[in-house]
């Protein structure tokens, strides 16, 4: 079976939700095979950040299964919100985040070198990110996804307040780790942006899956072949 052919994360939600509301997000079934890059679609209230925190395990009404079926069963959520320890400086988050993950040190010292160079943040090692720019925060949680090099990536809108040459450098190491076999499931709306990079989509509206699949199948399913994804996200909704 050849590298992209193998599923790191399976997805069978048969709903989700809330106290008030827990069929928020209902048959919601798909997977991301190695080296994907699937786009989580969809507009504000579908239900992406919900299928996100199924995934994640954090909702108490949940009924369907989540696999994680990577070698290593492991997953990095890169939030959209960065979440930080005001008192650890970036350094001290990335040696907590390595002891968490159990790293070999001299990877971890390897990749942490490499990850601040790639990212620009070598000079603000020491620094405690409180007071970064959001941009900057943003990076570090890049940077402490990206420490582990796990079998599948959650990726929350990552592109709203990274600079271009940042969203330059996230998608090369995406690309990176999908040649490694990661599998990466990321939620946006830059809809171009998610045309460009992503291998298939998923797209979800009032919490029911409307599509999935390459964009050739989704311009098939909305009968607009070579239209580009926009319009049929546009079409399909
Ligand atoms: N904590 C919560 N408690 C109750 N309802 C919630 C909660 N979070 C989200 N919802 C509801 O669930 C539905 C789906 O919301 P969700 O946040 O999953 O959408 P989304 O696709 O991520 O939207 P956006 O693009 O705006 O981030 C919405 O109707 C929302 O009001």
């Amino acid at each position: 079976m050849s590298k992209e052919q193998v599923a790191v994360l399976e997805v069978h939600i048969d709903q989700a939700g809330y106290d008030e509301n827990p069929d928020t997000i209902k048959q919601i079934h798909f997977d991301v095979k190695q080296g994907e890059l699937v786009g989580l679609l969809g507009p504000n209230g579908a239900g992406k950040s919900t299928t996100m925190k199924s995934i994640l395990g954090l909702l108490k009404d949940f009924k369907g299964e989540i696999s994680f079926k990577g070698e290593r069963k492991s997953y990095a959520y890169i939030p959209e919100h960065p979440i930080l320890y005001e008192e650890l400086t970036l350094w001290e988050h990335m040696e907590f985040a390595a002891s968490v993950y159990d790293l070999d040190r001299t990877v971890f010292l390897e990749r942490a070198d490499d990850l601040l160079h790639r990212f620009r943040l070598l000079d603000a090692k020491h620094q405690l990110p409180g007071k970064f720019s959001k941009g900057m925060q943003q990076k570090i949680m890049l940077i402490l996804g990206f420490l582990n090099k796990p079998d599948v990536y959650i990726v929350d809108e990552p592109f709203i307040g990274l600079d271009p040459k940042a969203i330059k450098d996230f998608i090369s190491m995406l690309d990176e780790e999908r040649k490694r076999g990661a599998g990466i499931l990321m939620s946006t709306h830059v809809l171009d942006t998610a045309e460009r990079i992503c291998t298939s989509f998923v797209l979800l509206s009032g919490g029911r899956l409307v599509a999935n699949g390459t964009l050739q199948d989704i311009q098939k399913q909305c009968g607009m072949p070579d239209a580009p994804l926009f319009d049929c996200f546009h079409s399909l909704l």
